[in-house]
Formats: structure tokens, C-alpha cells, sequence
């Protein structure tokens, strides 16, 4: 069994370099940029007012001044400056060339044209020209767009910009226990649950997902299946991963020609993952415990999946303090649904008593993965530890 990192970098070695399209910014949340966008504008494009007030010569401080035009948001002022004169002015308003400062004005006192104006601050309330961003200036983040992105974008002028290709995802569950949610489960059949959560980690990434029919426990069934994903980018199985007479996955995927990359790695849950590559997709054949399937996809096919839009993902283990004792770990590193709480320094953690990987409703009470490293020793109260986050 290959350990996890040497799995990951297997799977991320599976990502085919992303392919660019042209799309409207918004469209473009969560999408990853494959080209620069370069701004088509400057910044402010003037000097513009950050208060709402008058328009001055420090110089002329402290006054009093004649009130002599206006200057609003889309309106500038178009007159000629003089000493021992303001310029009512308004946020976002350009400021007239020969005035160098804005006071707002709670500080100010008028009466008909004339103002007074109070102690003023070292803050001048004129955003410069530019100061934001340059004409001809790049953006290009190396991460999926942020709704804050959309806006940056929005301001630079630039209208569409190339992003990565939304990678295709198939995700076929099977087993002939299973039926879809709002059926009746007949004798010793259950609700197939792992293939709407694999979906949606995979659009979660900037995936299409398609989910297929259930396949059946045979040979055929599967094949069909397979049939069914071609044109995706990334086929991912659930369930049949293992070792029992039912469990036909690497057979029948070897049978299609499947160039594996590992078959099991040393990781709990997730034991029996395989990952490998059949023509010109790539494939991921899950674990069927719905946690094992859960835990897996988060660990290898969201990075994946964000490889193949062109990003080098990673996961960034955070530390936390143990709040109870753990006994030593056995031979897979071994990811535990954990509960977090406040701590003076760290947060705390504690892993649940409970780890069987059918038990969905422990992964809805977790806030974490908590990370033990194969054969780590007992740990106790306190020892620093790294975890995931789960949710957000
Ligand atoms: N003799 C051994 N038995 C098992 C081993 C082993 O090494 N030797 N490994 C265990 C581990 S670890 C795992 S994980 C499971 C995974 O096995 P499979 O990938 O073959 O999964 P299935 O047998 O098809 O299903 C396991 C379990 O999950 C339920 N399931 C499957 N698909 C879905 C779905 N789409 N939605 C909801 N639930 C699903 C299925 O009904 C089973 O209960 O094997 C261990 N056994
Ligand atoms: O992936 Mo298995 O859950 O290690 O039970």
C-alpha cells in the first residue's frame, strides 16, 4: 500500500493540461483565469473625493471661504480655481485641479456662500488618480474567481476573460442494494446517498458533474456505465472497490484498458481507492462507505479536479490542541471526524469515539478531519495535532 502524499501525487499527475475558453465575468464565479486580464482604464480615472464636503487650498486654511460651484459623482465642476475659495463636493466626485484638499463637512460651519471650517486632520480625503490600478495593469489569481474578483474585473474594463474549461465529471454509483432517494428501499436494499455529495464536491471545484444510472453488481452493467461517462474528463466509480466476489470494479475497468496508478493506499478511511487513467480521461474509483467516499474525493479528486483547470492545489493542514487523549494509530494514516472548540491559543480538538465509515450523520456533526500519521504513538491532553476543516 502507497502512502497518502505519494497517492496525491500520483492522482495530480493524472490532470491533463487545462483547456482555455472565452467567458462574460458574470458567468465567472468560481472559475480559474488562465490569462491575465489587463486593465483598460486607470483607477480612479481622477482625483476624487473620499468625503462628502468641500473642495480646498490648505493654504487657505482656515478661511473663511466662498463657496464658489459643485462638483458631484458624474458631474465635475468645469470652472476656474481662486485663492480663498471651496467647491461643495460629493463622495466619488472629481476634485477641480488647484484645490489639494477635502474636508468633510460635519467640520465645516455655512451660511449662504461662506464657510468656516474646523480643525482639520492629516488625511487630505483625495483618493489620487491610479491609486487603485493602473491602465495596462494584470490580474491574474491562482485560484478560483472570488465574487470580489467579478468586481475587480468589472472595474478594469474588461467585460470576458479565458478561464479553464469547467472539467466533466461522470460519477456512477453502483450495487444493487441501492435505490434513489424517495423510492422504497425493498428487503435489504438502501438509499444510494454517496453520488449527490460526490457531485456536488465536484462542482464545488468548478466541476460539471453528471450523474449517472445506478449501475448493477455485473460485469455488463458496469461496462455500460463506462459507455455512458464517455467524453468526461474524469470517470469517478462508487463502491465495488474492495476485495469482495460483487466488488467487479478493477476488473472491469482493467478489462477497458484502465492504466492504473495504485490500487489501496494506507489510509482509513479509503483503504481500497484506485486511480488510474482509461483513454483520455482520468478515473477515480471510490470506496463505497459513504464517509470512505466522502473523505476520498475531498482528499484526491477536489485537488484533481483543480489541477486540471490549471491550479497546484493543496491541502493545508491546520494545528489544533488535543482536548482528549488519542490511543497510537495503526498502519494507514487515518483521517477522524473531530469537533473543534475555542482555545486560548489553538483551537481544541477532539476526535469521536465512533470512526465506522457508514455513519454519515458523525461526518454532519464534524467541524474537522482531524490527521494522525501512521504508527503515531498515543497522544495525550494538549499535544499540538493537524486537522481539515470540513465545512467552509
Ligand atoms: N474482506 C475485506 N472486506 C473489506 C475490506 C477489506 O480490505 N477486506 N475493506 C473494507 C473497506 S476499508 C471499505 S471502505 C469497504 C469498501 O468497499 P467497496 O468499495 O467495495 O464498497 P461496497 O462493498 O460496494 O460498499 C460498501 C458499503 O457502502 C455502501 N454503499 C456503496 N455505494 C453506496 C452509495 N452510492 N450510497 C450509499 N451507500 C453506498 C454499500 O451498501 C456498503 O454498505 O470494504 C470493506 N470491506
Ligand atoms: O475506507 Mo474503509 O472505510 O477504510 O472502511
Amino acid at each position: 500500500m502507497i502512502t497518502v502524499d505519494d497517492a496525491t501525487a500520483l492522482v495530480l499527475g493524472l490532470a491533463r493540461p487545462p483547456v482555455a475558453e472565452e467567458i462574460a465575468i458574470g458567468e465567472a464565479l468560481g472559475r480559474v483565469m488562465i490569462a491575465p486580464a489587463v486593465a483598460r482604464l486607470t483607477q480612479p480615472p481622477f482625483d476624487s473625493a473620499a468625503m462628502d464636503g468641500y473642495a480646498l487650498r490648505s493654504a487657505d486654511l482656515p478661511g473663511p471661504l466662498e463657496v464658489i460651484g459643485t462638483s458631484s459623482a458624474g458631474h465635475p465642476w468645469d470652472g476656474t480655481p481662486r485663492p480663498g475659495t471651496a467647491i461643495r463636493i460629493f463622495t466619488g466626485a472629481p476634485v477641480p485641479a488647484g484645490y489639494d484638499r477635502v474636508v468633510m463637512q460635519e467640520i465645516v460651519t455655512r451660511e449662504g456662500d461662506r464657510i468656516a471650517v474646523g480643525p482639520v486632520t492629516a488625511n487630505v480625503n483625495i483618493r489620487l488618480r491610479g491609486n487603485d490600478f493602473a491602465e495596462g495593469a494584470e490580474f491574474l489569481p491562482r485560484r478560483p474567481l472570488a465574487p470580489s474578483d467579478l468586481a475587480l474585473l468589472a472595474a478594469m474594463n474588461v467585460p470576458r476573460i479565458s478561464v479553464a474549461r469547467r472539467p466533466i465529471v461522470a460519477v456512477m454509483a453502483g450495487g444493487d442494494e441501492l435505490v434513489r432517494p424517495g423510492e422504497i428501499p425493498g428487503p435489504g436494499q438502501i438509499i444510494c446517498s454517496n453520488d449527490l455529495a460526490i457531485a456536488g464536491l465536484a462542482r464545488e471545484v468548478g466541476a460539471e458533474a453528471r450523474i449517472l444510472p445506478i449501475a448493477r453488481d455485473t460485469e455488463e452493467s458496469l461496462r455500460e456505465g463506462f459507455a455512458l461517462a464517455e467524453g468526461a474528463d474524469l470517470v469517478v466509480t462508487i463502491g465495488g472497490a474492495s476485495v469482495g466476489d460483487h466488488d467487479l470494479i478493477a476488473k472491469v475497468s482493467g478489462d477497458l484498458g484502465m492504466e492504473r496508478a495504485f490500487y489501496k493506499l494506507a489510509m482509513r478511511p479509503g483503504k481500497p481507492l484506485m486511480a488510474g487513467r482509461m483513454g483520455a480521461a482520468a478515473m477515480l474509483g471510490l470506496p463505497g462507505n459513504p464517509v470512505s467516499s466522502i473523505v476520498c474525493a475531498k482528499l484526491f479528486m477536489q485537488p484533481l479536479l483543480l489541477a486540471m483547470q490549471g491550479l497546484s492545489p493543496r491541502h493545508q493542514p491546520r494545528r489544533a490542541r488535543l482536548t482528549a487523549a488519542l490511543p497510537p494509530e495503526g498502519d494507514r494514516q487515518h483521517y477522524q471526524r473531530a469537533r473543534l472548540t475555542a482555545g486560548p491559543d489553538l483551537p481544541g480538538i477532539s476526535a469521536f469515539a465512533d470512526q465506522d465509515s457508514a455513519r454519515l450523520g458523525l461526518l454532519a456533526e464534524a467541524d474537522a478531519l482531524l490527521i494522525r500519521p501512521a504508527h503515531d504513538p498515543a497522544r495525550e491532553i494538549g499535544e499540538i495535532v493537524e486537522y481539515l476543516p470540513l465545512h467552509g
